[in-house]
């Protein structure tokens, strides 16, 4: 199988509704083809955002605040249910998940690292979907993800994937914002991320979202630096994954150069 481990990560623009509470049918609809996949013999570790958005949704925020400290209270009032959602929802499938919250520290230190990917490694080898995403809580500038774009392209190489696939609110990579500019073009293939690739990124994301484009063509950057590939796909139908992994060039595919 070529494809055997693959990281999904899924944004909160792809999990909630506008009003910031969850939506319950994308993630069935998620953990039921994560399930499947599984049943055909490929590991899945999930990166999930969206504490922040359903927390605020939990506390009856209409946005998501500026202040770090108000995120971090959020992001751990929404991770329980996000995560317990997830638990129920795989139990069904016959699946049970583990959670892990990362911080930059893993990054720092070889003793950290190594520990990290051995537990992701034990998790796996027990068949459970790890689900992942930054620890907010202990979270500061200096050790930040801030975007679990580059959170989930350093999973991806912590645990050596054969895929990264980023799920998000639009089609693909497109040649401008799209949702400023009505004649934007998808970009079906990328194989080299060139400062004309980046200047085609819009930095902001939507009002759930918080990395925008130019985190996740810097998690494909990097993924493809050390191998792997990446797909952008939207995540409105999960179940276009299967397409992906039929070799459908579905989204955009940032293609890592062979050595
Ligand atoms: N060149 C581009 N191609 C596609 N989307 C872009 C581009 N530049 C900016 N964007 C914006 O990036 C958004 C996705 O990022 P974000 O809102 O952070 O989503 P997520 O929550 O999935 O991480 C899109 O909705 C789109 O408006
Ligand atoms: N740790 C944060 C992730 C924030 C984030 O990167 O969001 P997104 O741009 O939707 O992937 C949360 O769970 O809300």
């Amino acid at each position: 199988m070529k494809t055997k481990r693959i990281v999904i990560k899924v944004g909160t623009s792809t999990l909630t509704h506008e009003s910031g509470k969850l939506n319950l049918e994308r993630i069935e609809q998620l953990v039921r083809v994560i399930s499947n996949i599984k049943n055909m013999g490929h590991e899945v570790i999930l990166v999930s955002s969206g504490a922040i958005g359903v927390g605020a949704g939990k506390v009856g925020l209409k946005e998501k605040p500026d202040s770090v400290r108000m995120k971090q209270a959020l992001a751990a009032i929404g991770q329980a249910s996000l995560v317990s959602i997830y638990d129920k929802i795989f139990k069904e499938y016959g699946y049970s998940t583990g959670q892990v919250l990362l911080t930059k520290f893993i990054l720092d230190e070889e003793t950290r690292y190594n520990s990290a990917r051995r537990a992701f490694d034990a998790m796996i080898s027990f068949g459970v979907v790890p689900i992942v995403n930054e620890n907010d809580v202990i979270s500061t500038y200096e050790i930040e993800f801030g975007d679990n774009d580059t959170l989930s392209a350093t999973v991806a190489e912590l645990v050596r994937a054969d895929l990264l696939i980023i799920l998000s609110d639009i089609d693909g990579f497109y040649d401008s914002d799209p949702r400023k500019d009505k004649n934007a073009k998808i970009i079906p293939v990328v194989s080299e991320i060139s400062e004309e690739i980046m200047s085609c990124a819009g930095a902001e994301g939507s009002s759930r979202g918080t990395g925008g484009m130019k985190t996740k063509l810097r998690a494909a950057k990097f993924v493809n630096d050390n191998g792997i590939d990446m797909v952008l796909l939207n995540g409105n139908v999960p179940e276009k994954i299967y397409r992906v992994l039929e070799g459908e060039n579905i989204g955009t595919l940032f293609k890592h150069k062979e050595k």
